[in-house]
């Protein structure tokens, strides 16, 4: 598949998608709402992916929501009965919500490189990530409150959830630049690289790690963090156990066990495309 916004690239047992449009510093153009979520569950139906690693080029990450859409917005949005316009933005917000979340909903674990500029929507993109790894020069900021808006794809909901609370309501209410070391400081990124060079080696060994574990052992571990931080622990354990009840194999841990006495590396089967599932 190839896309307009991005480069998608699958390289064995990792997926790296790399935004690909520095001239507008990676802005989110009306095309990138349409490909990101299409892109992302392709991944996780059909290929092979075991994780996914979300990268961009030039000077900044990503600028956020392309400043047009704001500027030169849809004519039908402001027009017509006040009830049904202001349902249909909800429902408009919600999908564009749903472009992010499917980073937490998809198997893999997805992980997010940063270089200058993380700004507005693309914030609430790499909040729903799984890990966040940066540069020395890169900022993070709730740009939409500085433009007189409340941000609304995410990092209100996500942000309080991964750094201290008064930190991300700091952030949320003055929409100034956290930079690469508070960053690294509070939590949010887990490590912090000279260029992104070094960041994209540094995080592909991180995915290569991933990958050759075993994927159900994996995708249970993202599911089980995820189902945590929004329920009890005790519905949590419940949870747990009816997971582990239906998805425990003792296959990978035996093929563990043998590939150690052999000295190997286990070869851990792949998770089902759900393709696969349906034409059997
Ligand atoms: C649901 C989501 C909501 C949101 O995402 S809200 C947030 C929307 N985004 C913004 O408000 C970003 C505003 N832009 C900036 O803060 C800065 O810019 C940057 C930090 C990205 C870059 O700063 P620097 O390196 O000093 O460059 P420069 O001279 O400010 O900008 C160069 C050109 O890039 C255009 N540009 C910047 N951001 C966007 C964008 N998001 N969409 C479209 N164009 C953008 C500018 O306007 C300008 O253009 P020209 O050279 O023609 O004057």
């Amino acid at each position: 598949m190839s896309y307009q916004t991005f480069d998608l690239m699958v390289n064995e047992k990792i997926a790296h998608l790399q935004l690909n449009r520095p001239e507008a510093y990676n802005s989110m153009s009306r095309e990138f709402w349409r490909e990101f979520p299409d892109a992302i569950r392709a991944l996780d139906t059909t290929a092979e992916a075991r994780v996914l690693v979300i990268s961009s080029t030039g000077k900044h990450f990503c600028a956020g929501m392309d400043l047009a859409v704001f500027t030169q917005p849809d004519p039908d949005m402001f027009q017509g009965e006040a009830g049904r316009r202001a349902e249909g933005m909800r429902r408009l917000v919600q999908q564009l919500q749903a472009c992010f979340s499917v980073l937490e909903e998809v198997r893999m674990p997805v992980l997010i490189a940063v270089q200058g500029g993380c700004i507005g929507g693309a914030l609430d993109l790499v909040c729903a990530s799984d890990m966040r790894y940066c540069t020395q020069d890169a900022f993070f900021t709730v740009k939409e409150t500085e433009l007189g808006m409340t941000a609304d794809l995410g990092t209100l909901q996500r942000l309080p959830q991964l750094i201290a609370p008064g930190l991300a309501r700091e952030l949320a209410y003055t929409g100034r630049k956290m930079l690469a070391a508070e960053a690294l400081t509070s939590g949010f990124v887990n490590e912090v690289f000279d260029d992104p060079d070094q960041m994209l080696t540094g995080v592909m060994q991180i995915a290569e790690l991933i990958s050759q574990r075993s994927p159900l052992a994996v995708t249970g571990c993202k599911q089980m963090i995820n189902y945590a931080r929004d329920h009890s622990t005790a519905d949590s354990l419940s949870y747990m156990a009816t997971w582990q009840a239906g998805m425990f194999q003792p296959a990978d841990m035996m093929q563990t066990f043998a590939a150690k006495m052999s000295g190997k590396q286990p070869d851990f089967e792949g998770l089902r495309p759900i393709k696969a599932a349906f034409t059997e």
